[in-house]
């Protein structure tokens, strides 16, 4: 295709307003190449005859030519539109009128102008559509110069008008035409596209008779879901596949559509499948009726919720069984708390009784009349009581954390208190643990004491703490030693007593056995004391036997034993070496001699003091080592001898050398 060449200069296509909406609307009129018709001939022939010109044309300029739908005095079908007249006459509003071409600059070398018929005149009315587009021209043309009167171009533009109105209902027929097939193409789409929709849904479509019931048509989807084929749904009606126990209230639906109290209706129930199992949907039901009003069909969309359905049953019973499980949780975590609560009762209740107990123990303790030291595995005190500081003179701040044996061990013993410690660490055994002991101990200030004391071990969390728990018994082991010593002694001499002897003569014997020597058994009783008591009185009496008695220890070995018998008798015996009779008579006789001495006894002090004398008379029994008498026998013997010696003469000893014969 060719563009457009300009017939004139000064005349563009691209200066033409919308050519191509022109040319459209042109080829949209099916003008161009039709056959020839009445309409438009009558009225070119009209034309023709009016101006009484030899032609008379409807021309409609196409892209590149010019073409006659009618025409009078020419055989010519179309020329190009290059040298066409009417290419002029449609580009203005007004007709184009040329009186004499051969003078009109604009057309003077135009062909039709040159050759040929040598063409004058043209008077070109242009054809104007409903849109304004000029799509030709009613147009008439002479060899012969002229000039139109008023009236001949008014009746001109008349019947180009009536060419205009025709081709304006042409264009509206065209319109309607075109509007219509639009519509027609609209509504074939969206058939096929409703069909499309009805037989390629994912959701099942039907229709059912409003009448019978029976299903009328059901696309793919439907018989998925149900499991019938078409054929078999046909034969069947809704309330055949309904469960029964869904059909009322779908019936009862149904009722109120027909009824028009309801649109449409959705709900969710059950149809039987053809296996016999159930299948849960979800169904939206409307009613289709014809004009008149008359029920036709139902239009039923079907969704498949089974599986919604299976997940929401399995769902509850999950949840069901959640609900169990956490139930059983919440009755167990209320069990164990309450039984926690309870547990942290007691405890708490056990601790403030502990703490009580403690508080009333360390109270007990604090004020115990005994002394209580507690002290660690090394030794260093922990704990030290009030009763510990009165007894030790240690205060508790002094002595914590201090080694026992510094505070109150007595130097000899700490050696021996360290190594039980130690051995105790070492083995766990302890000779001291659990007894009461009595041992020596020692104050701050040096001073010494007995305590009795009581020590126990005891490993809490693995410490070990030993507690000891003690009082000074120095005042008893002193009046215990008194008491005892009283016991053996003469209170007036202070010599042993009987009771003394009684126990000394036994012992005396074991020991000459063990060491193979003989002992001597001497029975003293003085000679005259009676005299002494009677002129110098008791106490004068009294003061003689104390000087007998110092006389006596002073007169033997310190591993001799003097004791006062009884009244004014004394025993000595002499031990230590192999005592013969010989010897002790030696003895006795010094003890004679020194017991003759006279005694001062002092009556004031400013008087002289009265001067007495006393005798003794002295038996003997010796025991030999293998002898293995009874101790009273002993006795005895010595006293025989003793009143031997009386009857033989004061001052004398038994027996005699001549008796025992050395
Ligand atoms: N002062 C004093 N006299 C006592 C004590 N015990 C006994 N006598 C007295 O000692 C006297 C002892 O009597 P005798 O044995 O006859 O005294 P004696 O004069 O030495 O006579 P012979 O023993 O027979 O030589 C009695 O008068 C007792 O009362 C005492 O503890 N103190």
């Amino acid at each position: 295709m060719t563009a457009p060449t300009p017939s004139h200069p000064g005349i563009h296509s691209s200066a033409r307003p919308d050519e191509a909406g022109r040319l459209a609307l042109l080829h949209a009129l099916q003008l161009l190449d039709s056959a020839p018709e009445p309409v438009f001939d009558r009225v070119t022939r009209l034309a023709s005859r009016l101006l009484g010109a030899p032609i008379a044309l409807f021309s409609l300029v196409d892209r590149d030519r010019q073409w006659f739908k009618s025409r009078v005095g020419t055989e010519l079908a179309e020329t190009p539109r290059n040298i066409s007249f009417c290419t002029h006459a449609i580009a203005q509003r007004e007709p184009l009128v040329i009186n004499d071409a051969q003078h009109d600059p604009r057309f003077a070398d135009n062909p039709l102008v040159r050759e040929g018929l040598k063409f004058r005149f043209y008077i070109g009315v242009p054809i104007r559509s409903q849109e304004g587009h000029a799509i030709g021209t009613l147009c008439a043309l002479d060899t012969r110069p002229r000039e139109l009167t008023p009236d001949e171009l008014a009746a001109f533009e008349d019947l180009a008008g009536i060419v205009a109105d025709e081709v304006r209902r042409r264009e509206q027929l065209g319109r309607a035409r075109a509007h219509l097939q639009e519509a027609d193409a609209a509504m074939r789409g969206t058939e096929a596209r409703l069909f499309s929709i009805f037989k390629l849904a994912s959701f099942g479509i039907a229709l059912i008779d409003a009448n019978t019931g029976n299903w009328l048509t059901v696309n793919a989807a439907a018989c998925a879901i149900l499991g019938y084929s078409e054929e078999e749904f046909r034969r069947l009606t809704f309330r055949q596949i309904t469960h029964p126990d869904d059909v009322a209230d779908d019936l009862a639906l149904v009722r109120d559509l027909v009824a028009g109290r309801i649109t449409q209706f959705e709900r969710q129930k059950r149809y039987i499948r053809r296996d016999g199992s159930t299948v849960w949907v979800h169904t939206n039901v409307s009613l289709k009726s014809d004009e008149t009003g008359r029920p036709e069909y139902f239009i039923v969309a079907v969704i498949d919720i089974q599986a919604r359905k299976t997940a929401e049953h399995d769902l509850a019973a999950l949840h069901a069984q959640l609900e169990a499980r956490v139930e059983d949780r919440t009755r167990e975590l209320v069990e164990a708390n309450h039984h926690l609560t309870e547990a942290i009762g007691r405890q708490q209740q056990a601790e403030a009784a502990l703490r009580a107990r403690e508080a009333e123990l360390s109270s007990i303790l604090e004020n115990a009349n005994d002394v209580y030291i507690g002290i660690d595995a090394h030794g260093h005190v922990t704990a030290w009581n009030r009763q510990a500081e009165r007894t030790f003179g240690w205060t508790a701040q002094e002595a914590a954390g201090r080694a026992l044996d510094e505070l109150i061990i007595p130097i000899g013993l700490r050696e021996q208190h360290r190594r039980g410690m130690a051995r105790y660490r070492a083995s766990g055994q302890a000779t001291v643990l659990g007894k009461r002991l009595e041992l020596p101990a020692v104050r701050r200030d040096g001073s010494a004491l007995t305590v009795e004391i009581r020590i126990h071990a005891t490993e809490i969390d693995g410490q070990l703490t030993f507690s000891a728990f003690l009082h000074d018994i120095s005042a008893r082991k002193l009046a215990e030693a008194q008491r005892e010593h009283d016991i053996r002694h003469d209170p007036l001499t202070g010599l042993l007593n009987r009771r003394a002897l009684e126990e000394l003569l036994p012992q005396a014997q074991a020991r000459s056995q063990r060491h193979g020597l003989a002992f001597a058994v001497l029975f003293i009783d003085l000679d005259g004391f009676k005299a002494v008591n009677d002129r110098h009185g008791h106490d004068a009496g009294d003061a003689l036997l104390v000087e007998v008695g110092r006389r006596l220890r002073a007169s033997v070995r310190q591993n001799d034993s003097v004791v006062r018998l009884a009244g004014d008798e004394f025993i000595v015996v002499l031990e230590g070496q192999a005592y013969t009779m010989a010897q002790a008579r030696t003895v006795a006789a010094k003890l004679i001699a020194e017991l003759a001495r006279p005694v001062a006894l002092a009556k004031d002090a400013a008087d002289d003091p009265d001067m007495v004398q006393v005798g003794a008379s002295i038996g003997i029994a010796l025991h030999a080592a293998a002898d293995t008498p009874a101790p009273g026998d002993l006795l005895r013997e010595a006293d025989r001898q003793m009143y031997l010696a009386k009857e033989a003469g004061r001052g004398s000893i038994r027996p005699a050398g001549a008796e025992t014969g050395d």
